[in-house]
């Protein structure tokens, strides 16, 4: 039998034709989009703890949403977000760290100190590292967006014992996934700018993301990716 694709995994995207779901009844909902990589995060952690059953992944069309979404769950009418006990929380950053120590399966942290405390630093730079790439996609994009790469080049250099931020997979590699997913795709396709062009050990962290089943389910369509990301900065 063929194995199904990852596509055919996912489960349909609500629009503002659907039903909400049974909201508040007990189960847990991890709010989406497919295109969203603030969403990426919190469904790539959720895919890496093996919570997969124990929680339920809600697809939004943000393009046509539900109304309900905003009035029911979720009033910043953002993704993602996370039904759990009878509340609803957003945030993606937050949302890592939440689903990271309030459910079972594999800790996204490792207990030495010392790598805690640089999780912590690269989380919080993640918002400078953005702000960097997005607010420069008009301008000088080698100028502006290769020390952000630089800054990912020189993090991976620290703990040498596994190709991850912290040697191991953990809430750092998480935060930064989607995003150097979706600039690695543009700025080849718009600048010709290869962002692991002398930055081996970027390289090698991009290729072994690519081996872990958890990160690759949630891979956003580069032909979506592009179009998206030309309508909205390059226009
Ligand atoms: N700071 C938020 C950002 C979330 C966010 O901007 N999500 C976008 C989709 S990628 C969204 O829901 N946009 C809908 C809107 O702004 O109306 C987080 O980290 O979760």
């Amino acid at each position: 039998m063929a194995t199904p694709s990852i596509q055919q995994i996912r489960p349909a995207s609500l629009d503002s034709t659907s039903e909400p779901p049974a909201l508040f009844d007990g189960t847990t909902r991890l709010y989406i989009s497919y295109i969203c990589p603030f969403a990426q995060r919190a469904w790539i952690t959720r895919n890496f703890k093996g919570l997969q059953d124990k929680i339920e992944l809600v697809p939004i069309d943000l393009q046509n949403r539900p109304v309900w979404y905003k009035e029911k769950v979720y009033p910043q009418n953002k993704v993602p977000s996370l039904e759990h006990n009878n509340k609803v929380i957003g945030e993606s950053l937050d949302l890592v760290k939440y689903i990271d120590s309030n459910f079972e399966g594999p800790s996204l942290l490792p207990d030495d100190s010392e790598k805690q405390k640089f999780a912590e630093e690269l989380i919080a730079y993640s918002d400078t590292f953005l702000r960097e790439i997005y607010g420069n996609f008009k301008g000088d994009i080698e100028k502006h967006a290769g020390p952000q790469f630089d800054y990912l080049e020189k993090a991976l250099d620290k703990f040498d014992d596994g190709p991850f931020f912290l040697g191991q997979f953990s809430q750092a590699d998480i935060v930064y996934a989607p995003f150097v997913e979706r600039f690695q795709i543009l700025l080849k396709e718009v600048f010709n700018y290869d962002i692991t062009s002398g930055r081996p050990k970027l390289a090698k962290w991009i290729e072994e993301l690519n081996k872990l089943d958890s990160y690759i389910q949630t891979k956003a369509d580069p032909k979506e990716v592009v179009d998206l990301y030309k309508k909205k900065y390059l226009a």
